[in-house]
């Protein structure tokens, strides 16, 4: 499958770098309105792909789209040290307004797969300025955050994440929701699991993965000025979920008629993920205070939107 990449920053390029290395399109194509540095992005990874894979890369302006059945959407400004994905708003809801028309001319019956922040946030609007079935926009969500929280709960009970069966719910963001009482790894829960193996779930080691998943992304800014192999590799995986139709769950984001009570609004659950998109939305059985916790997430992000005059 051709699959275009929209923004060829830090964030577009580890996608297709790792979507390269995999394989798992034929070919990816990068835009950006930085020409110089598409092309660039497409020459370092095409150098790559010897070692790799037979994925064909280039770079070029939209119509370069035609025929591509997935295109990311990473163009925008990322945080600077200190600042919250909220605060990137009314920034990057300029760049997606000058940019979705574009790429559905070129790509009309693509898949989007939105990264820019506040991405769910960006996914509502990218819903909305395409006028595609909401379920064809697909943010990705806590994808990053559901990694994060499945690394940390791995070297805590000292087993590989894919183990690991937890998830994020809700914003892309500081209000998200670490489903602690659906966690399980194996077939036991991991308060269980970690029981068994001598290293209890305390309140404190809950609360240091929380903050270890929460504020990841601050801790990495704060060190390199913006984060990026995790997300290119969630990126690619969600590619292979769509090339491939695999009906994978995976928690993305994508507007979804009730959550909590709140209608319309784009934040992660669990989903099934496969060629059309995501096929059907899976509510995880929850404790009251996660109920409580993803409803005041929703409303946070259906405010946030409302407020954006766009
Ligand atoms: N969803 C997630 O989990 C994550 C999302 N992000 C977000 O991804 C976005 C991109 O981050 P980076 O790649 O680090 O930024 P970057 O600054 O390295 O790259 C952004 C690219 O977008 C391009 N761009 C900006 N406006 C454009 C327009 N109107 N048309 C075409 N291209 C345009 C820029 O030229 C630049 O190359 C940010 O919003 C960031 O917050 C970052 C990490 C994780
Ligand atoms: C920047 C960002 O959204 C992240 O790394 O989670």
């Amino acid at each position: 499958m051709k699959i275009g990449i929209v923004g060829a920053g830090m964030v577009g390029s580890a996608a297709g770098y790792a979507i390269a290395l995999k394989g798992s399109a034929s070919q990816i194509v990068f835009v950006d309105y930085n020409s110089d540095l598409a092309r660039a992005q497409a020459q370092d990874i095409a150098h790559a792909v010897p070692f790799a894979s037979s994925t064909v890369v280039t770079a070029g302006d939209y119509d370069m789209l035609k025929g591509a059945g997935i295109v990311i959407l990473a163009a925008g400004v990322g945080q600077k040290p200190g600042e919250s994905r909220l605060q990137l708003l009314a920034r990057n809801a300029d760049v997606f307004r000058q940019i979705i028309g574009k790429v559905l001319s070129a790509a009309p019956d693509a898949v989007l797969i939105v990264a820019t922040n506040p991405v769910d946030i960006m996914t509502q609007i990218a819903t909305r300025l395409s006028g595609l079935d909401p379920a064809r926009v697909v943010g990705s969500g806590t994808i990053l955050d559901t990694a994060r929280f499945r690394y940390l709960i791995g070297v805590h009970l000292g087993i590989a994440p894919q183990s690991v069966h937890a998830y994020v719910l809700g914003e892309h963001g500081d209000s998200e929701v670490l489903a602690w009482s659906s966690a399980r790894a194996g077939a036991l829960s991991v308060k269980e699991f970690a029981a068994q193996m001598k290293s209890p779930l305390t309140e404190n080691v809950k609360a240091k993965i929380d903050d270890g998943v929460r504020n990841a992304a601050y801790t990495i800014i704060n060190g390199k000025g913006a984060t990026w192999y995790g997300i290119g590799a969630g990126l690619e995986r969600l590619v292979r979920a769509i090339s491939r139709d695999e009906q994978t769950v995976q928690s993305v984001s994508i507007v979804t008629p009730k959550v909590e009570g709140v209608h319309d609004v784009a934040l992660s659950i669990p989903r099934i993920v496969g060629a059309t998109g995501v096929v059907a939305d899976l509510f995880p059985e929850l404790d009251d205070a996660e109920h409580d916790a993803l409803g005041a997430s929703a409303r946070l992000l259906k405010s946030t939107l409302d407020a954006l005059d766009y």
